[in-house]
């Protein structure tokens, strides 16, 4: 690799793995350092999306496509204000974008936002790493450029499990978004670190929003007569974000309640049910999902490193299960028995799995069918990402219609975004 490709402009900077891998690079974005989990994000478009979801605070985020930056970055595609990843990772970084709409290039936009990135590396090693390894600790460094030093001082470092990164990345005080044209519905939503795409997208389907902090207790929102609630994504491992669940127990069943991502993990929390760490999550535009209410598979954005255990929300329901008596081993069983299996929840009843991933057998919806409440493990916004399943949005306006198919949307008929 020859580091002085663009005439040496660039300081020299320093990957390194909890596992021992150490790669040298150049620094793009800002020089200094910074120590985060390492993930890396399989999407061939939208890194402007991907760097400002604040769902990546406290992780450094590899990108496996390897031309970063073409298209700029511009106004109009920011998922939240600030920039909350801790580090940015790619092969080969574009210091002269071309696009009608870019205001700056990307590397610029990572300095002047304070983002530690390095670029020139082998993506594909530290993808294979990640996915042997697993999520990791890692940091990137253009001052301790040793590689035996970094590594030391990453495996000192702090996990992402030790701290509250949803009060980090929170509104502090509540705004409403407006539709352009008539509202519909009026919604409250919970701010754990939601994206501006989710907001947008409700605000297309003519619902208001009123974005209230993550903290906001569930008398507030209740007081506020809200048609629906909804839990939004956020970073970090659920378990560090204690009253959120409380909160969504306090409203299910009065309220309508939706959730993504986040969301549905702290859905998941507040029925009991377990949420766990997968190897090294799902971070990209290109994930199948199968819906298994309609048998259509699709092509899903997703960012998430946890994950329920459909299992553990309770034992099936045989007659609304395909007969079985026992969760099978592999989710994948529904997939291909075309069967959405129904969970008997001790808190809230009858909990039907609607939705599955294809490439690992992960829960990605359920739906409570005894109370107005169904979630999402992926992002039907996408933001960046396909639109097959923007249809949610419409879903959740039917369900505070009072709906009871209002999940079964043939995609077809769903509104076309
Ligand atoms: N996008 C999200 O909401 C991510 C949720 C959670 N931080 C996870 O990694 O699983």
């Amino acid at each position: 690799m020859n580091l002085l490709v663009d005439g040496g402009r660039h300081r020299e900077a320093l990957l390194a793995l909890e596992d021992g891998t150490a790669l040298r690079g150049r620094s793009v974005g800002a020089e200094g350092e910074t120590f985060g989990e390492i993930v890396f994000n399989t999407s061939m478009v939208g890194y402007q999306e991907i760097v400002s979801d604040p769902s990546y605070a406290g992780q450094i985020v590899t990108f496996t496509y390897p031309q970063l930056g073409n298209y700029g970055v511009n106004e109009k595609d920011m998922q939240a204000d600030a920039l909350h990843l801790k580090g940015f990772v790619c092969h080969d970084a574009c210091y002269t974008p071309s696009n009608w709409q870019s205001v700056v290039s990307l590397p610029d936009f990572l300095a002047s936002r304070g983002v530690v990135g390095i670029e020139g590396v082998d993506t594909r090693a530290v993808t294979l790493a990640i996915r042997e390894g697993g999520a990791m600790r890692a940091a990137i460094s253009t001052t301790d450029l040793d590689p035996k030093s970094l590594v030391r001082r990453v495996r000192e470092s702090p996990h992402i499990e030790e701290h509250n990164y949803v009060a980090d990345v929170s509104c502090k005080e509540p705004h409403v978004v407006r539709p352009k044209g008539e509202v519909h519905h009026r919604v409250v939503a919970v701010d754990c670190g939601e994206k501006t795409g989710i907001v947008r997208r409700m605000a297309e389907v003519g619902i208001e929003v009123t974005v209230v902090p993550w903290d906001t207790p569930a008398e507030k929102i209740i007081a506020m007569e809200p048609d629906g609630v909804f839990f939004s994504n956020g970073p970090g491992d659920p378990d560090t974000v204690p009253t959120v669940p409380e909160t969504v127990r306090a409203i299910l069943g009065k309220l309508p309640v939706f959730g993504i991502c986040l969301g549905n993990q702290m859905i998941t929390l507040a029925a009991g049910a377990r949420v766990e760490k997968l190897p090294y999550g799902h971070h990209g535009g290109n994930e199948p999902v199968m819906n298994l209410l309609t048998g259509k598979v699709e092509i899903t954005a997703q960012n998430h490193n946890y994950g329920p255990v459909f299992s553990t929300f309770g034992p099936l329901v045989p007659e609304l299960s395909g007969g079985l008596t026992e969760h099978p081993e592999s989710l994948l069983t529904w997939s291909r028995m075309h069967v959405a299996p129904v969970a008997m929840n001790e808190r809230y009843g009858r909990i039907r799995l609607t939705h599955v991933n294809l490439n690992d057998g992960t829960p990605e919806g359920i739906q409570f069918l005894d109370l107005p409440a169904f979630s999402m493990q992926y992002h039907p916004e996408a933001k960046p990402g396909p639109n097959d399943s923007a249809y949610m949005f419409e879903s959740f306006s039917r369900l505070m219609d009072g709906r009871e198919d209002y999940l079964a949307i043939d995609v077809r008929e769903g509104r076309r975004f």
